[in-house]
């Protein structure tokens, strides 16, 4: 599997790369951002994910999110996927709206034609691009976290609570907590899975923790300020679906913030140390 170096940079001692290679889940180029820290010079590091909100592409958390020199402290890499397939052969939403479609993936696998040919960014982010990353660079592949922010945070819960063996920690900035209870998640299931609603129960965190699915303990940032939180991203019922499975949820709401990368700068410290802690713990 070749993966293209697009772009290196030095960064607290480490290496930022971006990185391109040909998904066969996606049937396209697909990109990533990696940051290696200078512990990888001497072998295999914890590998933390972090899967971005609409509109984004590798690049947002990336330049924005001030992860380098955490994850160089701890001795972690990070890796932050696109957030959709992309190309002139890829379908998009009819208006070109910005939360279906391109930079909109939701970590689904479509199954509703025409978006079932290349949306498969659950598949794409479980199975391939671990494979992918484990065969290019020195990740410990039974050392690995999530985390996300608003879509990619629903992403993020998803992906763990369906892989409850694969991911050490799990956390999120301002995730959609039940993208069957919102606007922007009725409308990318509905798109890409079609109108049962049965079959969109995987793709919703608080479904999934209703139908029995478990992680360890979660942690949870949610500004105050953020223009989507009652509409779209409505922590409480993640709150209270926790609370009835009895899972640990750390959920901190910030006074003042809103939904930007100012917000997510702010804490991605506090988000790294929670990985780091249980990527490094043994058991
Ligand atoms: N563009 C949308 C908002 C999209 C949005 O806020 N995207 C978030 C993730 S859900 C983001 O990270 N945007 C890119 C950035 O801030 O760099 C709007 O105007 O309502």
């Amino acid at each position: 599997m070749t993966v293209e170096t697009v772009s290196e940079n030095r960064s607290f001692g480490g290496r930022q790369l971006v990185c391109r290679h040909r998904s066969s889940e996606t049937g396209t180029d697909m990109r990533f951002s990696l940051y290696l820290p200078p512990a990888a010079e001497s072998g295999p590091v914890p590998l933390v994910w972090f899967l971005s909100g609409l509109t984004c592409t590798e690049e947002n958390f990336t330049t924005k999110a001030g992860a380098q020199r955490v994850a160089a402290k701890h001795g972690l890499a990070v890796v932050a996927p696109d957030t959709s397939p992309r190309g002139e052969t890829v379908p998009d939403d009819a208006d070109a709206a910005y939360d279906f479609g391109l930079g909109a993936g939701f970590y689904v696998d479509a199954t509703a034609a025409p978006f079932d040919r290349n949306y498969r960014m659950a598949s794409y982010i479980e199975t391939e691009l671990p494979e992918v990353l484990a065969g290019a660079f020195p990740v410990d592949g039974r050392r690995q976290s999530i985390m996300g922010h608003s879509m990619g945070g629903h992403g993020a819960l998803t992906i763990a609570l369906r892989n409850p063996d694969r991911y050490k920690a799990v956390s999120a900035f301002a995730p959609i907590a039940s993208p069957i209870n919102c606007p922007w998640g009725q409308k990318a299931l509905s798109g890409y899975l079609g109108r049962d609603e049965a079959e969109w129960r995987r793709y919703d965190a608080c479904a999934l923790i209703e139908d029995g699915h478990r992680v360890g303990d979660i942690l949870v940032d949610q500004g105050l300020a953020d223009g989507f939180l009652e509409n779209q991203l409505k922590p409480e019922l993640l709150e209270a679906a926790c609370g009835k499975a009895g899972i640990p949820l750390t959920l901190r709401r910030q006074e003042g913030y809103d939904h930007s990368y100012f917000f997510i700068a702010t804490f991605v410290e506090d988000h790294l140390d929670w990985h780091a802690e249980r990527l490094t713990s043994e058991g």
